[in-house]
Formats: structure tokens, C-alpha cells, sequence
């Protein structure tokens, strides 16, 4: 669905030149939520401006829906970017229109007919519960009702992709659950394709089938948000999800073996750990913990000290179990 080749963007300016995208591949399927995190300045909004072509590469190539946008004329380049649509962290509405008006906005300058942009801009209003706000102007509404009506607003070509520049960064948790509630109806409803740009691991976890971590201009990491999250492979992912997380580590007894253990899917859910203490012999201590869902896939993960003659033979039957364990120096 989205293709980059080998995308290389740099700006030049009285300082001297600053890549923002240095030969970047990445591959997003129809209908998955991906995500691309990174520190501030590492070429995510680059990286997402690219697919739409707002920002064109110096070289390498952008394909959407096996067409090449960097090969289009600008009249084709048009009509490609009608399936792609974009929300932002500060809505970018107009303040002096109304909701309906900043909806119907995009149709308007398509030049399409007055009934199809009533149609077309009502089923929208009222598929996002903006419908009793129509006449309202965006100063009078509130920082989720702002980013419906950029929904509503990107929705109207019926694009099969939605580009998201930190969509739920200006929003209160609250807010930001509900948003993150309605993008994830519209992908499962509508198969729409979402690239989710955030510096929020939470949001990560909550929507993202797959996501990428972005360093310097490169894509240092890519993957399924389960796996990248649970085993990183990069200095650059490790210290994103060490922010925000207690920095106390756990306590360590002065004898027997730690380890870190990881259950996902259902397997989170059977008591295996018990099981196998009781059929070893081994004990074990919980020394910290925690247990949470990757869109819908739940995990575990605790660390434990074992205690027994067997232990070695309780983390290979863990192991067989399914149950990912890393023993800890
Ligand atoms: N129009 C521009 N002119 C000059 N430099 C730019 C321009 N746009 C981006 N850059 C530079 O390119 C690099 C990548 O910027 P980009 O905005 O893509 O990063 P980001 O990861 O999205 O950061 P943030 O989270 O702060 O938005 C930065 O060093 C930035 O200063």
C-alpha cells in the first residue's frame, strides 16, 4: 500500500545542510495502524510528509497503491493525493468557518456539486458526533471535538490512508483515549490504512499493529509493536521506553537466579508459573511486575528470583511452555 525506496530528504540553511531522511526503506500493509516514534528532530514529520509527497524527496521514490506519486505530473499527483488524508496536532482549522464549513472545505475546492457536499459533509458530522456542532466556529469547541472535525475534514475524499502528525499531542489522556478509540473504529470499519506519527509509547501500545523507531534520519527499528516493545534491538528504542517508566530497579535477593519473563497472548492468562514451580520443586519471588495489551494482544512481564536445586530445569520447561525468559546477570 505505502512503499519508500531508498528516500533521502535534506534542507540546507545558513548553518549548513541537516538531512532529515537518510536513505529510508519502510513498507506499511492495507488496513494496518503503523506507527514511527522517535526523538524530536529524528524525521518523523519528514518521513510521513513524504507519503503524500507535502514534502518531496531528494531522491528515492515513494510508491502508494502501486503507483508512484514521485513519477506523477501534478494534475495525477492531485487526484493520488484525494486517498491519502492528514490530521494534525493543532487541528489546522479555520478559525473563521464554521464546523460544517471546515468540514466541507476539501469538496468545495474539488469543485463538487452543492448536494453531494451536503450529503457527503452531514454523514460525516454525524458519524463523528459532530452534528449538533455544525454552526459552531472551532474556538468554541474543545480539543477532542477539534480533531473529529480534522477527522471529518481528512474523510472527505475517502481516502484509503490516514496520515496522523501527533493527532492526540495536544489532548488531555481523556481526550486522547477517545481519539484513539475512534481512529481505531475507522480502521477496523473502514480498512483504513493509519501512519501515526507520536512521541507517546502509550499510543503505540494502544493502536499500533507495527511501528518503527526512527534515529537521525534512519529507521533504526522496525517491526511488530509486541516484539520491538518487548525485545528491543536498539539503544535508540531502549531509552524511549525506558521514559516515563520508574528508573528504581527492582530489588535483587542476595541468592538464587533473576529472570525476566515475558507471556503474551493467551498464554498470559495460565497459571504455568505456579505449574511449574509445584512440579520442580523451584520457588520463586516476584520482584517487579507488570501486565498490559498491545492493540489486542495481551502480555505479561515479571521478574523473579528463582529459589531451588531445579532451576534450570523450571526455566527450560518455561521456555517449552511458551513463556520467553531472559536470565539477568
Ligand atoms: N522546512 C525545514 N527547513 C529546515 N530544516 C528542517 C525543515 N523541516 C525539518 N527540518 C529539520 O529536519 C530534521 C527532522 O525534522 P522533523 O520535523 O522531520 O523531525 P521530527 O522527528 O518530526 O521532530 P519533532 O518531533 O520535533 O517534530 C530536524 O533537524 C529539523 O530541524
Amino acid at each position: 500500500m505505502i512503499r519508500l525506496e531508498g528516500v533521502t530528504r535534506q534542507f540546507r540553511s545558513a548553518a549548513g545542510a541537516r538531512t532529515a531522511l537518510d536513505n529510508v526503506d519502510l513498507t506499511v500493509a492495507p488496513g494496518e495502524v503503523f506507527g514511527v516514534v522517535g526523538r524530536s528532530g529524528a524525521g518523523k514529520s519528514t518521513l510521513v510528509r513524504t507519503i503524500n509527497l507535502l514534502e518531496r524527496p531528494d531522491a528515492g521514490r515513494v510508491f502508494v497503491a502501486e503507483q508512484e506519486l514521485t513519477g506523477l505530473k501534478p494534475a495525477a499527483l492531485r487526484a493520488a493525493r484525494r486517498r491519502i488524508g492528514m490530521i494534525f496536532q493543532h487541528f489546522n482549522l479555520l478559525h473563521s468557518r464554521t464546523i460544517r464549513d471546515n468540514i466541507a472545505l476539501p469538496l468545495v475546492l474539488e469543485g463538487r456539486s452543492r448536494a453531494e457536499i451536503a450529503r457527503r459533509v452531514d454523514e460525516l458530522m454525524e458519524r463523528l458526533g459532530l452534528t449538533e456542532h455544525a454552526r459552531k466556529y472551532p474556538a468554541q469547541l474543545s480539543g477532542g471535538q477539534k480533531q473529529r472535525v480534522g477527522i471529518a475534514r481528512a474523510l472527505t475524499s475517502e481516502p484509503s490512508i490516514l496520515l496522523c502528525d501527533e493527532a492526540t499531542s495536544a489532548l488531555d489522556p481523556e481526550t486522547t483515549e477517545d481519539i484513539l478509540a475512534l481512529l481505531d473504529s475507522l480502521n477496523r470499519e473502514l480498512g483504513l490504512t493509519l501512519v501515526l506519527i507520536t512521541h507517546e509509547m502509550e499510543v503505540v501500545r494502544r493502536v499500533c499493529d507495527r511501528v518503527a523507531v526512527m534515529q537521525d534520519g534512519r529507521i533504526v527499528e522496525t517491526g511488530a509493536t509486541a516484539d520491538v516493545f518487548l525485545n528491543p534491538q536498539t539503544a535508540a528504542t531502549r531509552s524511549l521506553l525506558a521514559e516515563g517508566e520508574s528508573h528504581t530497579a527492582a530489588p535483587r535477593p542476595t541468592s538464587g537466579t533473576v529472570a525476566r519473563l515475558v507471556f503474551r497472548g493467551q498464554g498470559t492468562f495460565d497459571p504455568v508459573l505456579s505449574r511449574i514451580s509445584r512440579e520442580t520443586g523451584v520457588d520463586h519471588a516476584i520482584l517487579a511486575g507488570r501486565i498490559g495489551r498491545f492493540r489486542d494482544q495481551p502480555y505479561g512481564q515479571l521478574e523473579i528470583a528463582f529459589q531451588g536445586e531445579h532451576t534450570d530445569m523450571a526455566i527450560s520447561r518455561l521456555r517449552a511452555e511458551g513463556v520467553e525468559v531472559e536470565v539477568l546477570p
